[in-house]
């Protein structure tokens, strides 16, 4: 078995939670906004990983960038009022963070969410005082693909990057793990295009669910 990590850091959208339903009824409220008719949970959700500006072009697709810019705000502030209402984890994921802590393995969230929505999240599903580190896209200067954001978190824990591990539902999520140098987990059970295929990023480690993750001997019994 491999030595265990000290910490699993975590993406949060895709990985940890189904944020999907609450962020497309912001896009949805933008588009009333405009008089437009909504869009489809089922088309925004696989673009929901790489960011709001990405859930705004699938939305807005005939809009000019400029245009589309000035609805990120609205955007943003329209799912800061509504962020833990429709939102779920993922199936096996409380089990998951209820066996790190009792196996005494810190556990944290590195996301490109603005920190203050992430924190939102975090605290809508009582995870606060468990959550033991979290980075998001506008805490540093730079953001994941970057590897900075995972090497603050795991300063702020008092490890080093090999100490732990990255878990994440986006190519550039593994991108950052293996530039920080942390061993990385594709989390296939995420958000992508069909057009993605995580075989090819280079992940160390893949599973369909979170519980398969617990189960494997990444973890210690
Ligand atoms: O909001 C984003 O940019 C995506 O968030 P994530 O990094 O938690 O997937
Ligand atoms: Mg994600």
């Amino acid at each position: 078995m491999p030595t265990p990590p000290r910490a699993v850091l975590f993406d949060l959208d895709g990985t940890l939670v189904d944020s999907a339903p609450d962020l497309c009824n912001a896009v949805n409220r933008v588009l009333a906004d405009l008089g437009r008719p909504p869009v489809a949970l089922s088309r925004l959700r696989q673009v929901v990983s790489k960011g709001g500006r990405a859930m705004l072009a699938v939305a807005l697709p005939d809009l000019d960038d400029a245009a589309r810019e000035a609805r990120l705000a609205p955007f943003l502030a329209y799912y800061g009022e509504a962020l833990a209402n429709d939102s779920v984890a993922f199936d096996g994921v409380d089990e998951l963070l209820a066996a790190l802590d009792a196996r005494g393995i810190a556990w944290g969230i590195v996301t490109n969410k603005p920190e203050g929505l992430a924190r939102g999240v975090v605290e809508g599903f009582g995870w606060t005082a468990r959550c033991k580190v979290l980075v998001g896209g506008d805490t540093l200067p730079t953001r994941k693909p970057d590897p900075e954001p995972l090497l603050f978190a795991c300063t702020q824990l008092g490890i080093a990057p090999g100490d732990a591990i990255y878990v994440g539902d986006d190519q550039r999520d593994i991108e950052a793990a293996r530039a920080a140098g942390m061993p990385s987990v594709a989390a296939l059970w995420g958000y992508r295009e069909p057009h993605e295929d995580p075989s090819q990023w280079g992940a160390d480690h893949a599973f369909d669910g979170a519980a398969g993750l617990l189960a494997s001997d990444l973890l210690p019994p």
